[in-house]
């Protein structure tokens, strides 16, 4: 393969790569001929999506990654560096969602902690570590990063009783925002995307409750849900030469939801 959207000798992490979302944009980007390395906690889960995989055209990785601990995530970066001695992206994919929503007044001091150190301390800790690599390949004279938050159309609705998920998919934006500024320098994008309402196991419990699907299918135009699929466009674009002047930009993937 060749031209703009030609990922060959290039390398992603990906971390929640091994399901869900983060495997459609795993399979996309190797298909692409990116190499991938898989960060994720469930080691059959890996095992699986690396499977899927192997008949390349890109190599495929896993790392046992939690990314709620900044020693997990950097012995995860060693482990990569290792194997393809390089890391071009991170798609910080990795969360959990709000689970069994509740009122603010009766929020617990353990949900918002363990939502903040998952959705939004996960994405520092492996933006740190990638930013750090991007940084110095960029001042050895290799200027080129990708960033990549996934974030929610949470960010931008009044999510009642889910505001501690909202606030920390806000936070990835301005977070993708203020990097963008920072890194561009170096080469290095940093852009968000925000997913409408998508097929996976954080959505399994809701979308098969009937009373949710009569009320949310004829709000989106597309009349379907979301499919991991539908992420690989975005993710060979933000990881291709394409996309290099595309910064700090927040990518609404939800088949018309937010425009009707
Ligand atoms: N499905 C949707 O409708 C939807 C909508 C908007 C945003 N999102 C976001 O998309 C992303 C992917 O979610 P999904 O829908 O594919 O669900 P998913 O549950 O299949 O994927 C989330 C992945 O993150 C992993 N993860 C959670 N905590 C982790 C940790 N501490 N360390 C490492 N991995 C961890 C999970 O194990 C899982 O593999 C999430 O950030 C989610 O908030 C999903
Ligand atoms: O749109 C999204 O970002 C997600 O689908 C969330 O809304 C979760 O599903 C929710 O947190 C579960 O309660």
């Amino acid at each position: 393969m060749s031209g703009i959207f030609d990922l060959s000798g290039r390398v992603a992490v990906i971390t929640g790569g091994n399901g869900g979302i983060g495997l459609g944009i795993a399979q996309a980007l190797n298909a692409a001929g990116c190499n991938v390395s898989i960060w994720g906690r469930n080691a059959e889960k890996n095992a699986n999506a690396a499977a899927s995989m192997a008949a390349g055209p890109g190599k495929v990785a896993t790392e046992f990654c939690d990314v709620s601990d900044p020693g997990s995530v950097k012995t995860a970066m060693k482990a990569t560096l290792e194997k393809f001695g390089r890391v071009d992206g991170c798609f910080a994919n990795a969360g959990i969602g709000g689970g069994g929503r509740r009122a603010f007044i009766d929020r617990t001091e353990e949900e918002w902690r363990r939502m903040f150190a998952t959705n939004l301390d996960g994405v520092f800790h492996v933006f740190q570590v990638a930013a750090r690599h991007m940084t110095e390949r960029s001042e050895a004279g290799d200027r080129f990063g990708r960033l990549v938050a996934t974030s929610s159309l949470a960010s931008l609705f009044g999510t009642a009783r889910n505001e501690h998920y909202a606030g920390t998919k806000a936070a990835l934006n301005a977070l993708c925002r203020a990097l963008a500024v920072e890194l561009a320098r170096h080469g290095v994008t940093a852009n968000a995307i925000l997913p409408g309402w998508i097929k996976s196991d954080m959505t399994a419990g809701i979308m098969a409750n009937d009373k949710f699907v009569a009320n949310v299918m004829p709000r989106i135009p597309a009349r379907r849900f979301g499919e991991p699929s539908d992420f690989g466009g975005i993710a060979v674009y933000l990881m291709s030469k394409a996309s290099s002047y595309h910064t700090a930009d927040c990518f609404v993937i939800d088949g018309g939801y937010t425009a009707f």
